[in-house]
């Protein structure tokens, strides 16, 4: 008699429509496309939920890779090649094997103005300097990259204008992956494979346009900042494009951007920080742009950087690619959205307590648990990899800790840490997220907030200046190691029934 295989009949069970939505298909009246398209996604829903559900655990035939692996965002699978930096699971990023304590005790800072704070970082020339080379820079090599890059800081001419005249209401994300796209005018590497190189000398190019997209970064993202949120109008309708300070090439990357946004006492100094407030803020921006450079190479703005590159797009293009999976809420945005999220809260808390900023913890717990609810994530916890709280979350804390003022004259700052006290217990008790704890998203932006960047949107921009380290570093190795283009093997539903094993 017929007898079906086990793999036949697995395959029979998982393709044959239930009769209930067979009948609704043929009933609708299918006049357009999307009609067309909602006709058919219940069964193929119900379909694919069913498959998730019942052959996540099995391997597609006798490759290691799992059904659950493929139909979920390949978590965990081990298939990209990334030297920079890694990430243990319980310990969080390993630059090249360094964890970020001793990035920050080994790496090169810059002394500040004597007479001002005197708690220095990292910075982000020392990381990339590591990050590609794997080498520890001396200061001296890092005063010399630092001139470099304020040498190559200036945007041309094009860039600036199409910068001013993009509307302010376009989000600064947007408006950054266009900026750098613009550069892809400036590419050293595709002019030479226009012309015809040999792959060996691929890096090169790419390496040329790595460090002058690295050096324009600042001065992009502080033209984003002025043109979005500071425009002067003078004379009634002449808008003033002009940004509050310049780049002094005897100064590193952070302290020209930060002159850039006008935070320094040299520049307009914008929000009349005090001289040891605008030192501490150039010291925020190296500690979160070093450490925000790389987080191994399956973040969705790394890869994308990879993925793109591989088709040797030049590192304008592939980063460009990188910011805008940057700009996704699920990754870098989360920055914005964290601090948009305690501000609100704090909002509707404060009306409820009639006017009193003096809320519970239960009122808090309440207000978390509507917007679980409601089926929405709470920014900044959470993470695909590490499955303890974020060391960069306890270093942007440590920033925090070393100067007692943020504590002392901070709400917002004091909600953050509120919550990330409050949030695991709640994340833990609703069972779904496998890490309750707070990302680094959970601390940059009430950082920036606390010295007067309140422009909550502009918070990944800041990001986007950072991620440029690891990701073009890569692109760099990418090159000279020759790797090939990225082109994985994708499989539809029937071939997943078919090869479960
Ligand atoms: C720089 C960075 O990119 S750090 C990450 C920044 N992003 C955020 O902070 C956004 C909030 N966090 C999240 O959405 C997630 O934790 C991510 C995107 C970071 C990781 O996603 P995943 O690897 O899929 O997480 P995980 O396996 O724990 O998800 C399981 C379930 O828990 C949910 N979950 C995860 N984190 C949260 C959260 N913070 N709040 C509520 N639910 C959550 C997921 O949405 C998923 O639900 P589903 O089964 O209904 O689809
Ligand atoms: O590693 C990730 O998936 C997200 C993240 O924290 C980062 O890219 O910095």
């Amino acid at each position: 008699m017929f007898s079906l295989t086990r793999q036949q009949a697995l395959h029979r069970v998982y393709t044959t429509p239930s009769p209930c939505l067979y009948v609704s298909a043929h009933r609708s009246l299918v006049t357009d496309l999307k009609a067309t398209l909602k006709s058919v996604i219940p069964a193929r829903r119900e379909r694919f939920l069913k498959v998730k559900k019942e052959l996540s655990g099995k391997t597609f035939g006798d490759e290691k890779t799992s059904i659950g692996s493929i139909l979920g965002g390949m978590r965990s699978q081990k298939s990209l090649y990334w030297e920079s930096s890694m990430i243990d699971m319980d310990k969080g990023i390993l630059f090249h094997g360094k964890t970020i304590e001793e990035c920050q005790a080994e790496l090169p800072q810059i002394p500040s103005i004597s007479g001002s704070s005197e708690i220095n970082e990292m910075v982000p020339e020392a990381m990339f300097w590591f990050l590609l080379t794997g080498k520890i820079p001396t200061q001296d090599q890092i005063t010399g990259l630092s001139r470099e890059l304020a040498e190559l800081g200036e945007l041309p001419d094009y860039v600036k204008k199409t910068l001013d005249n993009l509307p302010a209401t376009l989000h600064p994300m947007s408006q950054l992956s266009i900026a750098i796209t613009l550069l892809n005018n400036e590419s050293k590497f595709a002019r030479a494979y226009e012309k015809g190189i040999p792959k060996a000398e691929y890096w090169e190019h790419v390496y040329d346009d790595t460090i002058n997209l690295i050096a324009k970064l600042p001065q992009i993202a502080a033209k984003i900042y002025h043109n979005t949120y500071k425009l002067n109008r003078i004379n009634g309708d002449k808008l003033d494009y002009s940004l509050p300070g310049k780049i002094d090439l005897t100064k590193d990357l952070s302290y020209n951007y930060a002159n850039m946004l006008g935070m320094t006492q040299e520049s307009a100094n914008i929000n009349g920080l005090t001289e040891v407030q605008s030192q501490d803020f150039v010291n925020l921006l190296r500690l979160y742009i070093a450490l925000h450079g790389d987080h191994e190479g399956g973040n969705v703005s790394a890869h994308s950087t990879h993925l793109v590159g591989s088709s040797l797009a030049d590192p304008y293009l592939s980063y460009s690619a990188g910011i805008q999976g940057l700009a996704g809420p699920l990754h870098g945005l989360a920055a914005q959205e964290v601090v948009r999220f305690v501000l609100e809260m704090n909002e509707a808390l404060t009306k409820e307590n009639n006017g009193s900023t003096q809320y519970t913890n239960k009122q808090i717990k309440s207000y978390l648990w509507n917007h679980l609810n409601s089926g929405r994530v709470i920014p900044g916890y959470g993470h695909a990899v590490l499955r303890k709280a974020d060391p960069r979350f306890d270093a942007m804390m440590a920033f925090a800790a070393a100067r007692p003022t943020i504590k002392e004259q901070d709400p917002t700052f004091n909600l953050v840490v509120k919550l990330s006290e409050i949030v695991p217990d709640i994340l833990k008790e609703h069972g779904k997220t496998k890490n309750p704890y707070p990302n680094v998203d959970s601390s940059s932006g009430v950082l920036f907030h606390h010295y007067g960047i309140k422009e909550t949107l502009y918070y990944t921009v800041i990001f986007g200046v950072s991620r440029a380290l690891g990701p073009l570093s890569q692109l760099i190795w990418d090159r000279i190691l020759g790797l090939p283009i990225e082109r994985p093997k994708s499989v539809n539903l029937d071939t997943i029934i078919k090869n479960a094993k």
